[in-house]
């Protein structure tokens, strides 16, 4: 655009010097007396036009990628591309085990010739796997932080170019730097898009890219000090050619945290917050099951926006429930514009969940609501009360039966299926694959059944799924018709209040609650 305008400036100008040296013809056609003074000046524009123009042209690129090249630039000369950490062992909690580990790793990159003499060579590659937010790139640049390492961090997503070799180049570049700048830890987020198994996704540009990490993996001498770290959250995509010895030959798996590693969790990322006294992290803990560190920490920063928000110069209990609330549902929708007939029907779906949790004693049901938050009409906060690695079958088919309850309560009261069951539906069939392809929980036996198997047999397995959410449902709709009243009792509460905690749930059912409904194990007998 700016390369037109001055062409278009440049054509004018070079016009009116023409013109103006034919001053007869100018002052016909213009009618006015052209001074030698206004030639000069016309033929200083034409000329200082055509210079920027010249210019212009050669950097093509230029005006359109004014911001990128100024980037690159950066990159490849100034220091931006890799940061010193402040980051200590002391900003991650729990992960014991992995710092354990890495312990010896930070030993060698602090004492290196004590390991070169032996003729040690230092562990180079080392492969974090697990689910999102665990503290993956938070380790890796306390490992930069504790040897006082450069830290150079880059995202696999990064090296995917479209171009063949440009990917190529910018490992070559990165590791240069690395070893410039030696000691130093190199981490590369998200390695999967760049060391995902040849075979699944052929791809010259990504093959050169691969290739390139293997053959710097492969490069470094004994005397230079670089560790390599990738996180990943799909250790199974990865190329064998990765993960082979010299390579990335240490895995290790960073997993949400326990309720211990919760709780200092939570106090890390409190330490410099007004708390008040009342407040208990066990309990927080407690209710925090199933959430990564990053949930954590959102939950705390939170919680100081809420109390921020009500004016409180302390941060209390509710702050935090309200918090957690958030990070698990979604943000609350103001003034929803939801139809009585709908808030009737979610009433009920969501008090079918809520009495089938509660009869079930699966999880401790916490909050029933029917305030809409994010794409819900509704939800029952459900948690755990201690941290559960094993389940039986039972369990299993209690869970998925308290995921049909909504659909099972709308069905038994209005006699009709809504939509309001899709992500209930997703997560009952998400258990129920697993209970068959996974836990041998079938009368298909035992046999783990691999995503490639899964095609082939897809027609049984889908029939077994069907045999157990079927079962599951029978026994829900069996339950709720059973225990009608206390669905009615909470379903028309919810009407009118909207949330139901814990002890208003407690009330609602009445001190004769336990007496008469059915037990689960009645419910099996039947
Ligand atoms: N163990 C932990 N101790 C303290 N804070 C943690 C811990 N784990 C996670 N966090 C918090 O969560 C944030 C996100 O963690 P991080 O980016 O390291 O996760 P990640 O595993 O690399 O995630 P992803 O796989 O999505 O890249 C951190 O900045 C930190 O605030
Ligand atoms: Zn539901």
């Amino acid at each position: 655009m700016k390369k037109r305008i001055i062409f278009i400036l440049l054509c004018l100008f070079i016009a009116l010097s023409v013109l103006s040296s034919f001053s007869g013809w100018t002052e016909n056609i213009a009618n006015s007396k052209i001074t030698s003074a206004d030639r000069l000046l016309i033929f200083g524009i034409t000329v200082f036009l055509f210079i920027y123009y010249i210019k212009l042209d050669k950097s093509p690129q230029y005006a359109h990628a004014t911001i990128n090249s100024e980037k690159k630039e950066k990159d490849q000369n100034g220091n931006e591309f890799f940061t010193k950490p402040k980051v200590t062992f002391e900003d991650v909690a729990g992960l014991d085990e992995v710092k354990e580990e890495l312990i010896e790793v930070i030993d060698f990159i602090k004492k290196s010739e004590k390991y070169k003499k032996m003729g040690a060579k230092i562990p180079k590659g080392i492969l974090f796997y697990g689910p999102p937010g665990t503290g993956k790139t938070l380790l890796a640049s306390a490992v930069a932080g504790e040897t006082k390492s450069a830290f150079f961090s880059a995202s696999g997503s990064e090296f995917v170019e479209k171009y063949v070799g440009v990917g190529a180049k910018r490992i070559r570049t990165l590791f240069e730097k690395a070893k410039k700048e030696a000691p130093s830890v190199i981490f590369i987020d998200e390695i999967d898009a760049i060391g995902a198994k040849r075979h699944l996704d052929s791809n010259n540009e990504k093959d050169q890219t691969l290739n390139q990490l293997l053959v710097e993996l492969d490069g470094f001498n004994t005397d230079q000090t670089v560790v390599v770290v990738g996180a990943t959250n799909r250790l199974d995509l990865l190329d064998e050619a990765l993960l082979r010895p010299g390579r990335f030959d240490r895995h290790m798996y960073i997993g949400n945290p326990n309720i211990k590693a919760r709780e200092e969790i939570l106090k890390v990322h409190t330490k410099n917050k007004p708390l008040s006294p009342d407040i208990s992290i066990e309990t927080l803990a407690k209710k925090t099951h199933g959430m990564s560190g990053a949930h954590l920490s959102n939950i705390a920063n939170e919680a100081a926006i809420i109390a921020v928000r009500e004016n409180n110069t302390i941060i209390t209990h509710r702050h935090f429930d309200l918090a957690i609330e958030r990070v698990i549902a979604g943000l609350q929708v103001k003034n929803p514009n939801v139809l009585l007939k709908e808030k009737q029907i979610v009433s009920y779906h969501e008090a079918g969940h809520a009495l089938v949790g509660k009869v079930l004693n699966t999880d401790m049901v916490q909050k029933v609501s029917i305030i809409p938050r994010g794409q819900a009409l509704g939800y029952v906060l459900q948690m755990p009360q201690d941290d559960r690695y094993i389940m039986t079958k039972t369990e299993l088919c209690h869970k998925i039966m308290v995921m049909l309850g909504g659909r099972a309560a709308e069905e038994l009261i209005f006699n009709h299926l809504s939509t309001g069951a899709k992500d209930d539906l997703k997560k009952v069939t998400d258990v129920a694959m697993q209970m068959v392809c996974e836990f041998g929980m079938s009368d298909l036996g035992y046999l783990c059944q691999e995503p490639s198997m899964i095609r082939t047999l897809s027609h049984q397995i889908t029939k077994e799924m069907n045999k157990i959410i079927d079962q599951c449902y029978k026994d829900t709709s069996k339950l709720l018709t059973n225990n009608k009243v206390y669905l009615e009792k909470i379903a028309t509460s919810l009407m009118e209040r909207e949330t139901l905690n814990y002890d208003e749930l407690n009330q609602i059912l009445g001190d004769d609650f336990t007496g008469q409904i059915k037990s689960s194990q009645e419910l099996e007998a039947v």
